[in-house]
């Protein structure tokens, strides 16, 4: 049904490929230590009454592991200088500084929502930003369980300006995290409109957002002409600049259609870069893995399908 002939031959041997796909959940010794996971008490002041709760504040909390976590550049270190901590709590410890860099516009809200939750529980601000976004994609129906450490070490400096996105991200693995996107929505892209979902289905983490992406683009939603945005295919929905181009792109299109009704990869490859980007800055053998907190989400309702009434290639697709 969804065209992938471009993609049929099998991707190039080279390193990109070897050294990701296919990769399985990623199975490390974690160790285990039940009695730091006592703060399960949060998990349920942080969830209770809102799973299947989708929300705009899960949906940020969910960005926002990224926007801290991504700060971090070998190669800055390499010239000497501080390349930023990685998930280290900067983006909320330093807000005044980091929620002001470009790409972090609109996270001071969801840092000022945390902040009396972090204030209450016995976390380093670099857990619970990790743990929020967890528990946040948790509330969504088809959501992987993400992985949630304990035991980070707070930023004790704000990361530099410049990070993110990290522009040396594989392309590969840059798919796989947008995979995020399937539930989210832009409050700030376009200054007329707020709550603009990237895909039809913002509730839930299914593969509709690989589907209409792809779609050629025919509207504004809102005022249009705005940095970062181009035409979408469906009235209400907005595009990223960077998701459309990374769909089409000659080196990550064939792994941006292969999620298209791949449930079961759009959650694993999702679960196993949150894995590592949740951890980036900190060292892995002093944190405890109490993941088996993070509650897994009910399957996601419906098929993946195309839009009713959607032009394709020359023939009106009917759903
Ligand atoms: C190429 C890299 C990325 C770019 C350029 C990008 C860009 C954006 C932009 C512009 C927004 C809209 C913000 C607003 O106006 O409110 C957004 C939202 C979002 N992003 Fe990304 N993003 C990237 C990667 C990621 C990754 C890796 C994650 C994974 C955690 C992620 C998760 C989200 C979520 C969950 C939202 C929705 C927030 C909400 O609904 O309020 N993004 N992203
Ligand atoms: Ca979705």
């Amino acid at each position: 049904m969804f065209p992938q002939s471009a993609c049929e031959s099998p991707p190039p041997a080279n390193e990109e490929y070897n050294v990701f796909l296919p990769r399985p959940v990623r199975t490390v010794e974690r160790r285990r230590d039940a009695g730091n996971c006592e703060w399960m008490g949060l998990r349920r002041e942080v969830a209770d009454g809102r799973q299947d709760n989708c929300t705009a504040e899960a949906h940020e909390s969910l960005r926002l592991t990224f926007h801290d976590a991504i700060a971090i550049s070998p190669a800055l270190e390499a010239q000497g200088k501080f390349g930023g901590g990685g998930a280290d709590g900067s983006i909320a410890i330093f807000a005044d500084i980091e929620t002001n860099f470009h790409p972090n516009i609109g996270l001071d809200e969801i840092v000022e929502l945390q902040k009396p939750f972090i204030a209450r529980h016995n976390l380093s601000v670099a857990d619970f930003i990790q743990f929020a976004g967890a528990i946040g994609a948790s509330n969504c129906a088809g959501a992987p369980q993400l992985a949630a450490f304990v035991g980070r070490k707070d930023a004790t400096q704000p990361a530099p300006d410049g990070l993110v996105p990290e522009p040396a991200i594989r392309p590969i693995l840059t798919v796989w995290l947008l995979t995020a996107h399937t539930v989210a929505a832009a409050n700030d892209v376009d200054p007329t409109r707020s709550g603009l979902p990237f895909d039809s289905t913002p509730e839930l983490w299914d593969t509709q957002f690989f589907v209409e992406t792809q779609l050629r683009g025919t509207l504004f939603p809102g005022s249009g002409g705005n940095q970062g945005e181009v035409e979408s295919a469906l009235p209400g929905e907005i595009r990223l600049q960077s998701d459309h181009t990374i769909a089409r792109d000659s080196r990550t299109a064939c792994e941006w259609q292969s999620f298209v009704g791949n449930q079961t990869k759009a959650q694993q490859m999702f679960q196993f870069v949150f894995h590592d980007l949740s951890i980036l800055g900190q060292d892995i053998n002093q944190l405890v893995d109490c993941t088996e907190v993070v509650p897994i989400p009910a399957p996601p309702v419906g098929e993946v399908h195309f839009p009713a009434g959607v032009w394709l290639y020359g023939l009106e697709v009917y759903t």
